[in-house]
C-alpha cells in the first residue's frame, strides 16, 4: 500500500507459524520472552499473535518518542470483546479506546482520583497506613509460620479506595464486605488474562464459542455490577451527603453529563485499578526487602525503596497496552493500523544499560532523584526513574 512504500518491515521474532504467528512461542510469562527478543531484535520488533500484530517497545527512547511525543495516534486500546464489553458492558475507563466518549471522561476521572484528589485526602492514607502496621505486627505475632501479607495490604487499599469512593471502610479481611470484595475482584481479574481472550487472536473462534468461560464473564460482570450498585445505592441513602467520589459522579449523571452504566463502571475502573496494584506492589517491596536485610537499615530512604520497588518487580509488567489505528513511520520503519503496541516495562527495567545490576535490589540507585514520578512522567523519558505506571496520554491517573 502506498503508506508502507519505502518504509522498512520492523523486525520480527524467527520462526512464524501460519495463522498462529508466534503464538505457541511466548509461554506463560510472556514478560520474560519479550525481553530475551528486544536483546536481539532492538527496542522495537513486531510478533504476530495470531491475527493480531503486536509492536514491543523496550527502551525510554522509543517509548518517549512514540506513546509520549506520539500520544495522539498511540493513546487507544484495541477493543476487547471479552474484557471491554463483557465484563464491564463497554464502559469501562482503562479499557475504554480513545474516542470522544474517553475524552469526555477524563478530566472527571482525573479530578475525582487523580493527584490532587489523593494529596487533599493524604490524612486518611497516614491513618490507613498507622492500621495497616497494627495489622501486620498482631498478625505477625499470633503466627509461629508465617503469614502472607497480600490480604493486609488489600485490604488498606480497599480501604483507601472504597473511602475516597463513598466514605466507607472495613476492620478486618474476615468482613463480609472485603470476602465480597475479593472474591468478585479476583475472578474478574482472573477471566481478563490475556490467555482468556483467544478469539481476539484467532477471529475464527467468534464461530466457536467457548461456552464455559463466557458463562463465567456473564456470571461475574453481573455479580460486580450488583455488587457496585449497592456501593452507589449507600451514598444515595446517606443522609449527611457527605462528599465522595461516587456522589461527584452522581452529580454528573444529574447535570446529563454521565448516564447510569457511567457512574457504575467508571467506580469499577476505580475500584479495579486502584487495589490490586497497589496490594501486588507492596507484597513484592515487603518480599524484596525480607531477601535485603541490608536495606532494611537504610529507613531514611523511605521514597527511594518505593521508586525502587516500582523498577525491581512492578505490579504490571507489561503495563495496560496501547494501541493505534493508523498508519505509521518510526526510523524508516513501517507501524501498520490497528496493532496492538506494548510498553515492555520489565525489558527496560531489566536493561543493564538503564540500570547498573537490574537483578539486584538497590534503593540508593534513585538517591539522586528529586523530581516525583508524575513529573518525570511528563518531562523527557530518557530520564524517567521508572516506567510502571505507563506511558503518554494514559499514564496511571
Ligand atoms: C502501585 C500502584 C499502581 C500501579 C503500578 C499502576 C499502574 C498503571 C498502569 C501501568 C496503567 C496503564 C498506563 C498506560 O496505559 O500506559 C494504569 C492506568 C490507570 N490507573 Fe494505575 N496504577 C496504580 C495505582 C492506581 C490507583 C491507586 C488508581 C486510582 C485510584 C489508578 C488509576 C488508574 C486508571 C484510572 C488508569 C487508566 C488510565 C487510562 O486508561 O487512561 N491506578 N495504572
Amino acid at each position: 500500500s502506498n503508506t508502507t512504500r519505502g518504509l522498512k518491515k520492523l523486525p520480527s521474532p524467527p520462526d512464524r507459524l501460519f495463522y498462529f504467528g508466534h503464538f505457541f512461542q511466548i509461554g506463560d510469562k510472556p514478560h520474560k520472552k519479550f525481553t530475551e527478543w528486544a536483546r536481539s531484535l532492538g527496542d522495537i520488533y513486531s510478533i504476530q499473535l495470531g491475527q493480531q500484530n503486536w509492536i514491543i517497545l523496550t527502551s525510554d527512547k522509543v517509548v518517549g518518542e512514540l506513546l509520549q511525543k506520539r500520544g495522539a495516534k498511540y493513546s487507544t486500546r484495541v477493543p476487547s470483546h471479552y474484557t471491554f464489553k463483557i465484563l464491564t458492558r463497554g464502559k469501562s475507563y482503562a479499557a475504554s479506546p480513545y474516542n470522544e466518549r474517553y475524552r469526555k471522561i477524563n478530566p472527571i476521572m482525573h479530578s475525582v482520583s487523580g493527584q490532587r484528589s489523593v494529596k487533599e485526602n493524604s490524612y486518611l492514607l497516614d491513618d490507613e497506613y498507622r492500621i495497616l502496621m497494627q495489622n501486620l505486627c498482631q498478625a505477625s505475632a499470633k503466627t509461629k509460620d508465617g503469614f502472607y501479607p497480600k490480604y493486609f495490604f488489600q485490604l488498606t487499599a480497599l480501604n483507601v479506595i472504597s473511602l475516597l469512593c463513598l466514605n466507607k471502610r472495613t476492620d478486618s479481611i474476615d468482613d463480609p464486605f472485603y470476602i465480597e470484595f475479593e472474591n468478585l475482584m479476583g475472578t474478574h481479574l482472573e477471566l481478563a488474562k490475556v490467555t482468556n481472550r483467544l478469539s481476539e487472536y484467532f477471529p475464527i473462534l467468534k464461530w466457536f464459542p467457548n461456552t464455559k468461560l463466557h458463562n463465567a464473564m456473564i456470571e461475574s460482570a453481573g455479580s460486580m455490577e450488583v455488587f457496585l450498585r449497592k456501593l452507589v445505592k449507600e451514598v444515595i441513602d446517606d443522609k449527611e451527603k457527605k462528599p465522595c467520589i461516587i456522589r461527584e459522579l452522581l452529580r454528573k449523571k444529574d447535570e446529563g453529563i454521565l448516564d447510569d452504566l457511567d457512574v457504575i463502571y467508571l467506580t469499577d475502573s476505580i475500584f479495579a485499578a486502584g487495589t490490586d496494584t497497589i496490594s501486588a506492589s507492596l507484597t513484592w517491596l515487603t518480599a524484596a526487602l525480607a531477601n535485603n536485610p541490608h536495606v532494611q537499615s537504610k529507613a531514611h530512604q523511605e521514597l527511594d525503596r518505593i521508586i525502587e520497588g516500582q523498577r525491581y518487580c512492578g505490579a504490571l509488567y507489561l503495563g495496560i497496552p496501547h494501541g493505534i489505528e493508523e498508519d505509521d513511520e518510526y526510523n524508516g520503519y513501517h507501524i501498520p493500523a490497528n496493532s496492538v503496541v506494548v510498553l515492555n516495562q520489565y525489558g527496560i527495567h531489566m536493561d543493564e544499560k538503564r540500570y547498573e545490576n537490574p537483578k539486584e535490589f538497590k534503593p540508593e540507585r534513585f538517591l539522586g532523584f528529586t523530581e516525583s514520578s508524575a513529573v518525570l512522567a511528563n518531562g523527557n523519558y530518557e530520564n524517567r526513574d521508572h516506567f510502571g505506571f505507563g506511558a503518554g496520554r494514559r499514564l496511571c491517573t
